[in-house]
């Protein structure tokens, strides 16, 4: 990839509050982020927040270096953390291979130099969602699988938001400059994430949301604790959150999501809570 891809400039909170439904849309949500044998790639100006899925199907697919990043090679100065949610595929960074399963994580490092994508079987290919931040330094690439992220269980049935989260590529399990990802996972019945919802003034985030059942749909919240929107996500759709915006979601079903993030620190735990009475 010689050209550029897509980017989204950031919104104030006055701005978005004054938004129509395709207005959020075209700001905050990304559309697509698998097409066979193709790197779809979003770049945001929260935090300058990469974006992305890889579905290589007939070929490998290579992590392509867009003209907009005005770099030798895409790694330059960025790291890449990628979780695969489909089936059985392979990562090559810079000649050593990487095997990831459904749900496994690879963290791969600044300075390196070709990274590329191939699924084990084209009837049931790999999807290699990405995110990627600015890095200032080299950490070593680790795949990381579920049995090794940090594990938390969090909300009650009767709350409707019993979940799981797998923190994956986190402070307390690899070495990163300033990304995190993981997943959360919501138990049957539980159609609530996030709640009660949260902001982080020191990180952007974005939410993938996946295994939505076909003909269900999350709804995500987004905005500011009292001037809250909302955009109805389908299955395999990611949506950016500025800094000072929730991110919350009610399905019609239950569903997984893997978010990821990106900003001043490391500290998973620093949310600035949004009690539930107070939200509008
Ligand atoms: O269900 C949840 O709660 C989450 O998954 C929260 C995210 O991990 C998050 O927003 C971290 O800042
Ligand atoms: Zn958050």
């Amino acid at each position: 990839m010689s050209g550029n891809i897509e980017s989204r400039n950031a919104c104030s909170p006055a701005e978005v509050s004054r938004m129509n439904t395709s207005e959020l849309r075209d700001n905050f949500l990304v559309e697509k982020i698998f097409k066979e044998d193709t790197v779809q790639l979003t770049l945001s100006f929260y935090d300058r927040f990469i974006t992305g899925g890889i579905m290589p199907v007939n070929e490998a697919v290579e992590l392509p270096n867009p003209g907009n990043l005005k770099a030798d090679y895409f790694l330059e100065r960025r790291e890449l953390g990628i979780i695969n949610v489909g089936g059985k595929g392979t990562v090559e960074a810079d000649g050593e291979s990487y095997t990831l399963d459904l749900k496994e994580a690879l963290y791969i490092g600044k300075e390196t130099r070709k990274v590329t994508f191939s699924s084990s079987d084209k009837s049931n290919p790999a999807k290699f969602y990405v995110n990627s931040a600015p890095a200032h330094q080299k950490y070593p690439t680790k795949k990381v699988t579920k049995k090794e992220a940090e594990t938390v269980t969090l909300g009650s049935l009767e709350n409707s938001n019993q979940r799981t989260i797998s923190k994956l590529l986190v402070a307390s399990v690899i070495g990163t400059c300033q990304l995190q990802m993981g997943m959360t996972e919501l138990k049957t019945g539980s159609v609530w994430n996030t709640m009660p919802a949260h902001t982080h003034d020191r990180r952007m985030e974005v939410y993938f949301y996946f295994e939505i059942p076909e003909g269900q749909s999350v709804c995500h919240f987004m905005g500011q604790p009292q001037e809250s929107r909302h955009i109805w996500m389908q299955n395999e759709q990611a949506v950016i959150s500025p800094q000072w915006s929730i991110h919350a979601g009610a399905g019609t079903s239950n569903y997984t999501f893997i978010w990821g993030m990106a900003g001043e620190n490391l500290d998973y735990g620093d949310m600035d809570v949004c009690p539930v009475k107070d939200l509008k």
